[in-house]
């Protein structure tokens, strides 16, 4: 192959860790039927040429978790976690693994620019593959960091685990929601732990310390059938277009929001998307069933639970007050902001949850605080510029948090676009280099957190 085309092949002058990289890339874990025993394989193999321990906890079946283990000189000080998924979303127009170009067609063609599942590198170095960003580079960073402070002869006061689990891209229900609650979890001892980020396109690097929660809700209108012909009453329809008003117009006004203050990001304001739509029959059958879904996400700082809601006293708000979206945004309960909704739609008028999130933890950045003094003080002598967010949408950090621990959600890949779960997703080798670095200063600085006054 001539200098400088993109590739398959390695080339000599390849950095192995980039080698390693793009190897890693190709194993097909893809939903919906990704190959978790190749990737554990894979992954184990690599702890043990690094000389870590390994453990394996099967969360429930064909689901396992993979952790390595870099014992620390002190093992009864709290540990570091360095979590990473090794599933990934699958590519619009789906490619078999291994499949060639000339078995489809030009639509296929038009969304990736290489197969995605080949990680080939192009001149300018950048790395084409699903999972180059989210998360497999994390992975292998975690390990290559490791790599090379064990090469200097480093050790740490504080032991520094890296877990491999499945299924965070379908919920982590599977994966990361079951491993905390297993004996094998609380037996890490973990004190601060680091999860997936986002790139960045500009200098900054994004750093992410808590998450807006999911809420996926179904809402449901029954109402009264008849033909099609007919000016039939209180029909399932009529009570959907006012549910589906009152949700609208509660997204237009967290949009106008955003838009107006340039200091909010995505994760400080509540989004909302109708994203099903189901009911009807036939066009000349008014149906008695309606349904349509909800995706919405609500930053830590909305109050969640029922009931806090309440007019002063001596005031009465009845419920056209209530449908009000600033009135709303002053009571913030958000729970029974719905049910109003939905009572307000007429009787017959319900609502599930197919996805409830209520822990709203987040994770200290005050300088007072031990961990994120060691992490912001590595940034600050690398000089890395940090921007501070809340992640927009949902990672196993959550459930991390939920178990107690700090952690913080960092993918460090500055001046890269943001494409995770996108067509053409790729990383350049030499951000990915960079966080390389970047990992073995942390590691550093977090391995040896002098001892918490808990640890004594
Ligand atoms: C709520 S479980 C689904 C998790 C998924 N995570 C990402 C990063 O896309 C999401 O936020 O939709
Ligand atoms: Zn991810
Ligand atoms: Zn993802």
């Amino acid at each position: 192959m001539a200098p400088g085309k993109p590739g398959k092949s390695t080339g000599a002058s390849e950095n192995p860790s980039v080698t390693l990289f793009r190897e890693y890339l190709r194993i097909d874990t893809v939903h919906p039927k990704p190959d978790y025993d190749a990737a554990v394989r894979f992954l184990e193999r690599v702890g043990t040429d690094l000389g870590l321990a390994c453990q394996k906890v099967e969360v429930c079946q064909g689901r396992v978790v993979l952790i390595l283990t870099w014992q620390g000189t002190n093992p009864r000080l709290r540990s570091i976690l360095l979590n990473s998924h090794t599933d990934v979303v699958p590519v619009f127009e789906v490619l078999g693994q291994g499949e060639g170009w000339e078995e489809h067609g030009e639509e296929d063609r038009e969304h990736w620019t290489y197969p995605p599942f080949e990680a080939v590198k192009d001149s300018q170095g950048n790395i084409y593959a699903r999972g180059a960003q989210d998360m497999k580079c994390v992975s292998i960073q975690y390990l290559e960091a490791i790599r090379r402070l064990k090469t200097e002869g480093k050790s740490f006061a504080r032991t520094i685990h890296l877990t491999f689990v499945p299924d965070e891209e379908v919920g982590g229900h599977k994966g990361m929601e079951m491993f905390v609650k297993r004996p094998e979890f609380k037996a890490l001892n973990v004190g601060f732990a680091m999860d997936e980020g986002l790139a960045s396109p500009s200098d900054t690097f994004s750093v992410f310390y808590g998450e807006r929660s999911p809420w996926w809700i179904k809402v449901k209108c029954m109402g009264s059938p008849g033909h099609g012909s007919r000016f039939i009453s209180n029909t399932a329809a009529e009570k959907m277009h006012k549910v589906i008003n009152s949700f609208l117009a509660f997204r237009e006004s967290e949009k106008q929001r955003l838009k107006s203050d340039s200091s909010l990001t995505l994760g400080d304001v509540t989004s909302l998307n109708m994203t099903m739509l189901e009911g009807g029959v036939s066009f000349n059958v008014v149906p008695s069933e309606m349904a349509a879904s909800f995706d919405i996400r609500i930053p830590p700082t909305v109050d969640l639970k029922v009931g806090t809601i309440q007019p002063h006293p001596g005031e009465e708000w009845d419920e056209s007050t209530l449908l009000t979206p600033l009135l709303w945004s002053l009571s913030q309960a958000f729970e029974e902001q719905v049910a109003t909704w939905c009572r307000g739609a007429g009787d017959g008028v319900t609502y599930e949850f197919h996805q409830k999130c209520m822990d709203q933890h987040i994770t200290s950045t005050e300088e007072s605080d031990p961990w994120w003094k060691a992490f912001s003080g590595v940034c600050r002598d690398m000089k890395l510029q940090l921007k501070l967010e809340i992640f927009p949408a949902a990672t196993d950090s959550r459930y991390i948090r939920a178990a107690g621990h700090p952690a913080i959600g960092f993918s460090p890949m500055n001046r890269t676009p943001v494409l995770l779960h996108d067509h053409n997703e790729f990383l350049n080798e030499q951000v990915f280099l960079r966080g390389i670095e970047i990992y073995a200063r942390l590691l550093t600085a977090l391995a040896s957190v002098p001892p918490l006054p808990a640890e004594g």
